[in-house]
């Protein structure tokens, strides 16, 4: 459920008239509903119940400052994976003290950034890795606190693009050699052990498989709680997938109840880490149909949006939704491929879609809000588009469109 719908042959966001927006702000522009964040992002929140719990929102989602900020004030902690990433969530109003910090490659200066600022703690992903936390923390006289990424070996059932918690992903250390590598963080004098860490993969359609990693979680718990080590949160991750086309991934409320209902009775903090849940689709891509052309019996809509703008249909053969702003009422459909100005045959937002499209109309590709402005690029030097979130009447442009002189900013002519 969401808020952009049509009032008779009109897209609405909210209580704004898409057309209206595209005019106001051209095109190519994403456009976030402020009211679909809120009521995502709750649903998480409200899920767990009674148990404590944070909802540490997936930065890498979408990382404009508005939509953090958004957040910021519901009170959300967040998961991020680079310094830049925690600066953002500063300089939205995030509280650090929520801040989880993932990935598998962090580096000493972002180690040291993320002690100055306070997080909550690293979900640390390697033995080499917790020596580097050690070592950075000691520097400074500080206790870095410390949650251990575990992969369960569980198939996720996703694209293998976006699958995390199998063997021979990069991600997370093996359940197994878990409880020795816990041993080990207990002897280093600038860690303290605060809890264990799992996420196997994104866009997941059903609970099962997170139930299935939880339970291999909880056998780890008991564990390390036999040999004296006592966690006080589990992190299940984020993943839980989105409708797209004809999915039925279970609502946030469903999963969450699943989850915590598994850990009930226990004495234990649970975080969550959703990205795409909450924002996939609380954002639209508008796009502005420059021709129509037919090659040899194929149709292609050429529009102003390109893979730069949302690489996901390149990336992963992604199917997104591509609907008219405005319904035409005479002409009949035709199968078009929706493709972008870039010089690469995978250059498309959407193929074989039935349409009634003129030359000039906007389109919108729904679900666009999670893994589409922060997966965008320059490529071809084409400026990235503007933001804009709704929230009922108002709009507001929460990120300029580039100029093409920002294009070049930063580089240099030889001497
Ligand atoms: C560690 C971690 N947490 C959370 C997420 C958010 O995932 P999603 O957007 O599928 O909820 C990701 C991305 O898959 C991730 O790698
Ligand atoms: N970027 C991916 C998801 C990857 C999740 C990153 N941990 C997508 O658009 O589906």
């Amino acid at each position: 459920m969401d808020y952009f719908n049509y009032q008779g042959n009109t897209l609405f966001a909210e209580q704004c008239a898409v057309s209206t927006l595209a005019q106001q702000y051209q095109t190519p522009l994403y456009i976030y509903s402020r009211a679909t964040i809120e009521r995502h992002w709750h649903a998480f929140d409200q899920a767990a119940g009674e148990l404590p719990h944070l909802v540490c929102y997936a930065v890498k989602a979408n990382s404009n400052l508005a939509v953090l900020n958004v957040m910021a004030r519901l009170g959300s902690g967040f998961d991020i994976v680079s310094q830049g990433e925690l600066a953002r969530v500063i300089a939205a109003g995030g509280d650090p003290s929520k801040v989880v910090f993932s990935g598998v490659g962090k580096t000493s200066e972002e180690i040291a950034y993320a002690l100055d600022k306070g997080i909550y703690c690293f979900n640390v992903e390697s033995e080499a890795e917790l020596e580097r936390i050690n070592e950075v923390a000691g520097n400074k006289a500080k206790i870095a606190p410390v949650s251990f990424r575990v992969n369960p070996d569980v198939d996720a059932g996703t694209h293998p693009y976006i699958s995390t918690g199998l063997k021979e992903n990069k991600f997370g250390i093996s359940i197994e050699e878990a409880p020795k590598l816990y041993q080990y963080a207990t002897t280093l004098s600038n860690i303290a052990i605060k809890g264990v860490d799992c996420h196997i993969g994104s866009q997941l359609t059903e609970v099962q498989p997170f139930l299935d990693a939880l339970d291999r979680v909880l056998v780890l718990v008991d564990t390390l709680a036999e040999q004296e080590i006592h966690l006080s949160h589990i992190d299940v991750g984020g993943g839980l997938g989105v409708c797209y086309d004809d999915e039925q991934p279970p609502h946030p409320n469903d999963y969450a109840k699943a989850i915590a209902e598994k850990i009930a009775g226990r004495d234990i903090t649970l975080i969550y880490e959703p990205g795409r849940a909450i924002m996939a689709n609380a954002g639209i891509l508008v796009t502005e149909v420059e021709f129509l052309k037919t090659n040899q019996e194929k149709h292609f809509a050429i529009v102003d949006a390109a893979m730069n703008d949302l690489l996901r249909p390149s990336l992963y053969q992604a199917w997104q939704n591509i609907i008219p702003v405005e319904k035409r009422t005479e002409g009949t459909d035709k199968s078009y491929d929706i493709v972008g100005p870039i010089c690469e045959t995978g250059d498309f937002l959407g193929k074989d879609r039935a349409l009634n499209i003129e030359q000039g109309d906007l389109l919108a590709v729904r679900s666009s809000g999670a893994y589409g402005f922060t997966m965008s690029s320059n490529y071809n030097s084409r400026p990235r588009v503007a933001e804009v979130m709704v929230d009922g009447e108002q709009s507001s442009l929460i990120r300029e469109r580039e100029t093409i002189e920002q294009l070049w900013q930063g580089e240099h002519l030889l001497p």
